[in-house]
C-alpha cells in the first residue's frame, strides 16, 4: 500500500494538489484531511477513475488519515496578505505544523514528510524538532518544498529569452523560501544566459524570483497567495520523490530546502563555515529519501553576494523554528 496524506486538503493548494496526487498510479490511498470540508472534497475526487482509493478526514480525525501513511503533504495554515512577509505566518502556522508533526511521530514514524506550510525556513526545523524530541528523526525523510522557485526561475527565465524552454530549463535554486534567501543560479544555464545579461536586467530577474510570491499575493488582493502554481509544484515534488522510493528510479534531482545533517559528511565543511543546519539545494533522491546533497557548484560573485545576504536571515528563522519546539519541552 502506498499511502498518501495531504493535510490541508481543503485548501486553496490542498485541492489542485489532491486533483493532480489522484492521477498518479503510484498511489494506492490518497488520504485528505482538513479541519473543514475534507470529506466533501474527498468525495468529489473519488469519482475520478484512477487507481487511488480517497478518504477523507475531518477535524478530530488526524490519526486515521495519518496512520501508516508512506508521504504526508502539509499545506495547512495559513496564508500571507499583502503587506505581510512569510514570517508573519509563524503565529499561527507553527503550531499547525507543530500538531501535525506529533500526528506523524504517533501515526506514521517513518513516513516522509513534505511541508510546503510558510515560513518553511522555519517550519521543517520545527518538524525535525518533534520528532527528534520522539526519536523517530530521519533527516533524509523532511523536506520544505522551495519547488516553486525553481518552477517560477524557469518561467521567467524564458521570459527574459524566449529561445530556452521553461520545460527543460532547470534553474537550481539554494537558501531557503523568503525574499532575500531566495537565492538562484542563474550562472549554471547552460549557453552563458547569465554572462549575457546586463547587470540591472539580473538584478531584475534575480529579484522577480526572489519576490515572486509577492506579485502573486499583491494580485490577489487579500484572497491569499499561490495556489495553483504552488499545487503544481508540489505534485512535481511529491511525484519526483514517488518515482525514487517506490519506482527506484534512480538520479532525480530538484532543489528542497533540507537538514544538512541528511548529507553530513558532504555538507560538514559548508555547515561549519556558515553555522547553518538546513538549508535549500540540489538533492538527488534515493530509495531513502535525500541520497545525496549536491555539491554546490562554483557561485560568481553575484551569487556569492547574494548567499551572504541570505545566510543571516536563515539563521535566524532556523532558529526561530527550531526553539519553538526546544524551548518548549
Ligand atoms: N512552500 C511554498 O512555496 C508555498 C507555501 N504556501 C503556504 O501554504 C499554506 C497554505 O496556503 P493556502 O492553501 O493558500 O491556504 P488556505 O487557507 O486556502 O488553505 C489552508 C487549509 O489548511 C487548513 N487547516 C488549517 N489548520 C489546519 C490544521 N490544524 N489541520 C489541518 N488543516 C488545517 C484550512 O482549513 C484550509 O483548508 C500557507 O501557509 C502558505 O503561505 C503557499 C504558496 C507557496
Ligand atoms: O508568497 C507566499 O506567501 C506564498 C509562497 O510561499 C510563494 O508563493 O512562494
Amino acid at each position: 500500500m502506498v499511502k498518501v496524506v495531504v493535510c490541508g486538503a481543503a485548501g486553496g493548494i490542498g485541492q489542485p494538489l489532491s486533483l493532480l496526487l489522484k492521477q498518479s498510479d503510484l498511489i494506492t490511498h490518497l488520504a485528505l484531511y482538513d479541519v473543514v470540508n475534507a470529506p466533501g472534497v474527498a468525495a468529489d475526487l473519488s469519482h475520478i477513475n484512477s487507481k487511488s482509493q480517497v478518504s477523507g478526514h475531518g477535524k478530530g480525525d488526524m490519526d486515521a488519515a495519518l496512520k501508516d501513511a508512506h508521504t504526508v503533504v502539509i499545506p495547512a495554515g495559513v496564508p500571507r496578505k499583502p503587506g505581510m512577509t512569510r514570517d508573519d505566518l509563524f503565529k499561527i502556522n507553527a503550531g499547525i505544523v507543530r500538531d501535525l508533526a506529533e500526528g506523524v511521530a504517533k501515526n506514521c514514524p517513518g513516513a516522509f514528510v513534505l511541508v510546503i506550510s510558510n515560513p518553511v525556513n522555519s517550519t521543517v526545523p520545527i518538524v525535525c524538532e518533534v520528532l527528534k524530541k520522539h526519536g523517530v528523526w530521519d533527516p533524509k525523510k523532511v523536506f520544505g518544498i522551495s519547488t516553486l522557485d525553481g518552477v517560477r526561475s524557469s518561467r521567467f527565465v524564458s521570459e527574459v529569452k524566449p529561445s530556452l524552454d521553461p520545460k527543460s530549463t532547470r534553474v537550481t535554486v539554494i537558501g531557503g523560501h523568503s525574499g532575500v534567501t531566495i537565492v538562484p543560479l542563474l550562472s549554471q544555464i547552460p549557453g552563458h544566459f547569465a554572462k549575457n545579461l546586463s547587470q540591472e536586467k539580473l538584478d531584475a530577474l534575480t529579484h522577480r524570483i526572489q519576490y515572486g510570491g509577492d506579485e502573486v499575493v499583491k494580485a490577489k488582493d487579500g484572497a491569499g497567495s499561490a495556489t495553483l502554481s504552488m499545487a503544481h509544484a508540489g505534485a512535481r515534488f511529491t511525484l519526483t520523490l514517488l518515482e525514487a522510493t517506490i519506482s527506484h528510479t534512480a538520479g532525480l534531482v530538484e532543489s528542497t530546502y533540507v537538514s544538512l545533517h541528511a548529507d553530513a559528511d558532504s555538507t560538514a565543511s559548508f555547515r561549519h563555515k556558515t553555522g547553518l543546519d538546513y538549508f535549500a539545494q540540489d538533492i538527488e533522491f534515493g530509495p531513502e529519501g535525500v541520497h545525496r546533497i549536491v555539491p554546490l557548484p562554483d557561485l560568481s560573485t553575484y551569487e556569492q553576494t547574494l548567499l551572504d545576504a541570505a545566510i543571516p536571515e536563515l539563521k535566524v528563522n532556523i532558529a526561530k523554528g527550531a526553539s519553538f519546539i526546544t524551548d518548549s519541552a
